[in-house]
């Protein structure tokens, strides 16, 4: 596999924010892989720290490279939560979902004493809504919850992955919304999760602390906290 150099740096860099004892949230996709590489090698030099993953695939590869996962009723928090994100503001402001794994990953990084985002430079934009936003649906009645959808004039579209419709791993689906630029995010937000069989959307406002980008020179800027 082809490295990617800026995933990889923002990676690398937010690993050092880790230190032993702590409980960390892994978070999922192709930036968080990086992360999860690093702390496994962290770990095989002698770190001790636990982790919980938010998605099945997380746990898996953090399981593969010698990582400790602890059950949820192990922990009483977590200290930190490093993740990805589909397109992220200024202001911290994301988007996540674009692996269907957004509902685990905002519940680990609501409970997080910290979020750490890491990403390339295409996700930092100046407006968030280009990428399609990720909406969680239950599959009953999911035809209804589609057309309270359509009337919040979200344009949504159920994904599919190989002709059969994509399954979280908490067995929904997903409602790509193809909103264009998002004018009120908080709005949006409020909007989406106030349908019934609305489980959560991929708007994350208010969560993230320190956003960490990587350039393709390998160098990182961080935005917020920086301690
Ligand atoms: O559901 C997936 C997550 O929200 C990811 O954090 C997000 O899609 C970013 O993934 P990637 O780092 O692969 O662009």
């Amino acid at each position: 596999m082809q490295i990617n150099i800026a995933k990889k740096a923002a990676a690398d860099k937010a690993a050092t924010f880790i230190e032993p004892g702590m409980t960390v949230g892994l978070g999922t996709g192709s930036t968080a892989y990086y992360v999860i590489m690093r702390i496994g090698e962290m770990v095989k030099e002698g770190l001790e720290i636990r982790a919980v993953a938010t998605s099945v695939e997380s746990e898996q590869l953090a399981k593969a490279q010698g990582i400790t996962i602890v059950p949820f009723a192990a922990i009483s928090g977590i200290d930190i939560d490093i993740d990805g994100a589909d397109e992220t503001d200024i202001q911290l402001r994301l988007i996540k979902g674009g692996g269907g794994a957004l509902l685990r990953e905002k519940i680990i990084a609501a409970a997080a004493g910290r979020m750490i985002v890491i990403a390339d430079e295409s996700k930092l934009v100046s407006q968030l809504g280009k990428f399609p936003l990720p909406v969680e649906i239950i599959p009953f009645a999911h035809e209804l919850t589609m057309h309270q959808l359509e009337k919040l004039k979200v344009a949504p579209v159920l994904r599919t992955r190989e002709g059969q419709l994509f399954i979280t791993d908490n067995g929904n689906y997903i409602a790509d919304c193809h909103i264009g630029e998002i004018a009120a995010p908080e709005k949006l937000h409020a909007q989406l999760n106030d349908i019934p069989g609305v489980v959560e959307n991929g708007l994350f406002i208010g969560l993230a602390s320190t956003l960490i980008i990587g350039t393709d020179a390998g160098e990182v800027r961080i935005y917020g906290r920086q301690d």
